[in-house]
């Protein structure tokens, strides 16, 4: 049986409208929930995703600023146009789009941005706080798988999740939440020895790899939800995941595709956060 397309881009839209009437209520209140935005160099891909997220701050009326930093800015220089934003009242998301540059320590610019304006879920305290399940900005990727797998209401607890992925952006915190929500998990990684194994045991597959095809018909358990999260550009320019799709989908009950899958619910739960932020409940 073929399986059911799960559109993140549909998903998105939806949320998104509902986005739009909750900051259009605090724009009521005088309060305008604003989103900062740092972009060090001129990686191509890191200035796409930063339109793709001006763009849905613009679509909900959330306040969007890019500041531009040059390729050679130095860690201090960041970590000090960090702290201004930290101290402004009006900015209460700050992302500062990764990669970095290499003379930049990444670990030491998350650390700096403070935890209450921290909408990536990226800081220690938030990491902390999303393993205890206390409330916490959730990073922004993992929170929308979850948000999509409601959407169908897959059930999560009780089922094997299998993550191939340990990223701290991406495998890691997705692991946790799908623990989280009672699945039994496991992680893979590029040292794990028995991959193919693994993956067929599992009934929610997470492919947070980066490399084209990682993911065949050969991995998927037949009836098997699979969640695509690599973005791999192809020669021609256009955008490719981590999962064989024309194959899987004939094994899967569920499947997500790329582009229009994970990627758009990534940056409306940017969005969620910062109103979050901008309510101040974190
Ligand atoms: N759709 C979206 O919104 C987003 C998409 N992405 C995309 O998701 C993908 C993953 O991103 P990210 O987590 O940041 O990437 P990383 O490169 O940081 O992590 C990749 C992970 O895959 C593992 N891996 C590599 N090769 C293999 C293999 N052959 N078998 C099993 N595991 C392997 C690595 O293992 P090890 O730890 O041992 O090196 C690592 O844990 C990328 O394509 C990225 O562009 C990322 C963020 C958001
Ligand atoms: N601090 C930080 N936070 C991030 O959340 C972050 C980051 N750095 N660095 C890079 C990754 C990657 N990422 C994506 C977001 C949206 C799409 C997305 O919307 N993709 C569209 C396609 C977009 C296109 O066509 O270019 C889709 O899949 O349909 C993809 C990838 C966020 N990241």
């Amino acid at each position: 049986m073929a399986a059911e397309i799960i559109s993140g881009k549909d998903l998105a839209h939806e949320l998104r409208l509902e986005m739009k009437q909750k900051v259009s209520e605090l724009n009521d209140r005088g309060i305008y929930p604003k989103l900062s935005v740092i972009l060090v160099g001129d990686n191509p891909a890191s200035k796409s995703y930063v339109n793709g997220k001006k763009k849905a701050c613009k679509e909900t009326g959330i306040l969007s600023d890019v500041i531009e930093m040059d390729s050679d800015t130095t860690e201090a220089q960041l970590l000090q146009q960090i702290e201004l934003l930290n101290e402004d009242p009006s900015v209460h998301g700050i992302l500062v789009q990764l990669p970095l540059p290499k003379q930049i320590r990444e670990q030491k610019v998350i650390d700096t941005i403070s935890f209450e304006k921290d909408v990536d879920g990226f800081h220690p305290i938030n990491i902390g706080r999303m393993m205890t399940g206390e409330d916490a900005f959730l990073p922004c990727t993992p929170f929308g798988i979850i948000t999509m797998l409601k959407s169908k209401n897959i059930p999560i607890a009780g089922k094997h999740a299998v993550v191939v992925g340990r990223s701290n952006i991406v495998g890691k915190p997705v692991g946790q939440l799908l623990l989280n929500e009672h699945a039994t998990v496991t992680y893979c990684h590029s040292r794990t020895s028995n991959l193919q194994q693994l993956t067929q045991q599992a009934d929610i597959l997470i492919a947070a790899v980066g490399k084209i095809n990682a993911i065949r018909a050969e991995h998927i358990k037949e009836g098997a939800v699979v969640i695509d999260v690599g973005i791999n550009r192809l020669e021609d320019g256009s955008l490719t995941g981590d999962v064989d799709f024309e194959a899987a989908k004939e094994k899967a009950s569920y499947i997500t595709p790329v582009p229009r899958g994970v990627g758009p619910m990534t940056i409306t739960m940017l969005l969620e956060n910062t109103i979050k932020a901008a309510k101040g409940l974190a």
